[in-house]
């Protein structure tokens, strides 16, 4: 019998009903493993597959948290040791997706080869310090527009990674603490579309959004805001609300659900790049324009409001197991170690 090891939170576990996933597996033939302790891992496996959110822990560990960095290196021992498991997703393609910087790079990288203008990110800057003066130099050589939103710049790790704001003009310059990352505010009708993949299964799920802003900027004082508060299921921040003259479409506005063919041409184009299987991308579509804006990608996202997630990711997971499908992962040589740094 097959063995599917993983490692969730157990937040994670009880919101996701993991217990579930342990019945779906036993029906198709496959046993669930849940790893509650990473000690003596080649006494709870041997497993044929593992799969993780160990993505805070990964950017904990990568800015030298000690806990996190032993959690990490424990996982990675046993890999080394268990060269044929297959390891979803690997540690270091999940690295590239904590810095968001680093995260939004390789993703304009990707629309960029793909020579295709409907998708693209909003311009973004990385900023390190405080200093105003040489911010705003940045901001401008990097053409973003007022109104920006300023993101710290792990997009995983800790709560405080989802504390965002809105910043209106250069006086909110002052107040963003660094490491962070400035973005071109894209207006989009406060809608948000979660782009859910499971291998090569995607199903979009609409979600509320921050509501759309003047163009230019304004005088108004930043905005803080926690992202949990905006773009949840049941999020009703006034931050969603749009202004009353907007409620009704204007000449200019594009409105659109997003087109299935569109999203899967930049879901494959993504994956391939990413090397990702678990993964949720939020995308939001431009007013102005229709075009396709990607803000932020999530390793292992909530997946609410998936169809029959289990199912769908033990078939996910069935298929990568088939020996022809193995001899391609084991090109992707997924167990190699993250960094060095981790090792130490
Ligand atoms: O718990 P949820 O359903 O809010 O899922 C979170 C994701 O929400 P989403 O599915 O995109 O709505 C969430 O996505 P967002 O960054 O909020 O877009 C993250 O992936 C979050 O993980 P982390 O805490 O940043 O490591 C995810 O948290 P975990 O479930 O991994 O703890
Ligand atoms: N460039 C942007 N333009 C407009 N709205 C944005 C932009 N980036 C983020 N948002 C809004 O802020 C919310 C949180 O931003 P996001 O980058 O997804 O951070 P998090 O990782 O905390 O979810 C989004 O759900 C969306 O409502
Ligand atoms: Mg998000
Ligand atoms: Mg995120």
């Amino acid at each position: 019998m097959k063995r599917i090891g993983y490692w969730v939170t157990d937040k994670k576990f009880k919101k996701m009903r993991f217990a579930s996933f342990h019945d779906i597996c036993r029906d198709a033939g496959y046993e669930a493993v849940r790893i509650k302790e990473p000690e003596d891992l080649e006494k709870q496996g041997p497993f044929d597959v593992f799969i993780h959110k160990l993505s805070d822990d990964i950017g904990s560990a990568l800015d030298g948290d000690e806990e996190a960095k032993e959690l990490v290196q424990k996982f990675q021992s046993h890999f080394q040791r268990c060269p044929s498991l297959l390891v979803i997703d690997p540690f270091d393609k999940v690295a590239r997706m904590i810095d968001r910087r680093e995260q939004y790079q390789a993703a304009r990288d990707c629309f960029q080869k793909l020579q295709d203008d409907q998708y693209f990110i909003p311009n973004f800057v990385e900023l390190t310090n405080t200093d105003v003066s040489s911010n705003k130099k940045l901001i401008e050589q990097a053409g973003i527009t007022f109104p920006f939103i300023y993101k710290p710049a792990a997009a995983h790790g800790s709560a405080e990674c989802h504390h965002l704001a809105v910043v209106f003009n250069e006086d909110g310059l002052r107040d963003l603490p660094p490491p962070c990352v400035a973005q071109s505010f894209t207006n989009h009708d406060a809608v948000l579309y979660k782009v859910y993949i499971i291998g090569d299964h995607i199903q979009v799920v609409k979600r509320p959004s921050l509501k759309n802003f003047k163009q230019g900027g304004s005088k108004e004082s930043t905005v803080f805001f926690d992202s949990y508060g905006v773009s949840k299921p049941n999020s009703n921040s006034h931050l969603n609300k749009l202004d009353l003259k907007e409620e009704e479409p204007s000449d200019k506005t594009v409105l659109l659900s997003p087109d299935l063919d569109k999203v899967r041409k930049m879901v494959t184009a993504l994956r391939s790049s990413l090397k990702l299987e678990l993964l949720g991308i939020d995308l939001i579509i431009e007013k102005t324009t229709g075009r396709y804006a990607v803000i932020d990608i999530n390793s292992f996202p909530g997946y609410d409001g998936v169809d029959n997630f289990f199912e769908v990711l033990l078939d996910m997971l069935s298929k990568r197991l088939q020996p022809n499908e193995r001899e391609g992962t084991r090109k992707r040589k997924s167990s190699e170690p993250l960094e060095k740094d981790l090792h130490t």
